[in-house]
């Protein structure tokens, strides 16, 4: 079955501050969506790779490929003005009908290559796939008049990407206004009332969001270097 996958780096990184959008930051020497690129290339060198960036970040990308000497092929789209309107974009741009599309924040760069191929997978078999992970921290909620109520954890996830789909289904359920709660890929897809799938994602696989995910990052990208005993 053929394959795509829309990393969407189309956002400013307002959270994460600083004059470089987080896409673009370095870990050990790289861009941020250089890794995340090379995660999907490693688990299949034949994935269709779109990446979608703001328009006016073309010749920024173009100039890191250049000095970076980076080779993993790949094709460029224009984002939108929110994350939905990125992935819609990018989903269009797809060059086959029939298929597998995974959608991955391209600054999830420590996505395992395991939960990818694990993601593509799971919607072969069932239509989607969602990776999640379980709580480690207790959790209450919140009332508007200020009270918060205990809730049994083992009933939530922590919703990562990627997030994969049968690509006629996902594009189907793209073509609709855009709501509030579209915060993800697989709240669209349900608003079709389809049952999304999940499989386990990697508690590594952060999105990296303000400042101290940096430093996080850096450790982490070392811990992988390290020989291991
Ligand atoms: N218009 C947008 C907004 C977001 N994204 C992408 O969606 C992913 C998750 O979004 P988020 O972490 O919120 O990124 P930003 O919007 O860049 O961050 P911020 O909200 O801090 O500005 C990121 O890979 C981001 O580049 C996108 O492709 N197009
Ligand atoms: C898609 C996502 O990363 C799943 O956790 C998340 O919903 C994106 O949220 P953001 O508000 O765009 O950062």
């Amino acid at each position: 079955m053929k394959k795509a996958a829309v990393l969407v780096a189309g956002g400013k990184g307002t959270r994460m501050g600083g004059s470089i959008s987080k896409q673009y930051l370095p870990i050990a020497g790289k861009p941020v969506l250089m890794h995340t690129l090379e995660v999907f290339y490693r688990v299949d060198p034949s994935i269709e790779l779109i990446v979608v960036l703001p328009e006016s970040d073309f010749e920024l990308w173009e100039e890191l490929v250049k000095n970076h000497q980076f080779t993993v092929p790949h094709h460029r789209v224009a984002g939108g003005n929110s994350r939905f309107q990125s992935v819609r974009n990018g989903l269009k741009s797809i060059s086959f009908d029939e298929g597998l599309v995974a959608i991955h924040d391209a600054v999830r760069p420590f996505v395992k290559e395991e939960v990818v191929a694990a993601s593509f997978e799971e919607a072969a078999r069932s239509g989607s796939a969602i990776a999640v992970v379980a709580l480690k921290d207790s959790i209450r909620k919140l009332t508007d008049d200020g009270k918060s109520f205990f809730q049994e954890r083992q009933y939530f996830r922590l919703v990562q990407t990627p997030q994969t789909f049968q690509l006629a289904k996902i594009r189907k359920a793209f073509q609709v206004t855009e709501l509030p709660q579209f915060t993800d890929d697989a709240t669209v897809y349900e608003h079709q009332g389809w049952q999304v799938s999940l499989i386990p994602g990697n508690p590594e696989n952060i999105k990296l969001t303000t400042p101290e995910d940096m430093v996080y990052a850096d450790f982490l990208i070392n811990l992988s270097k390290t020989p291991k005993i």
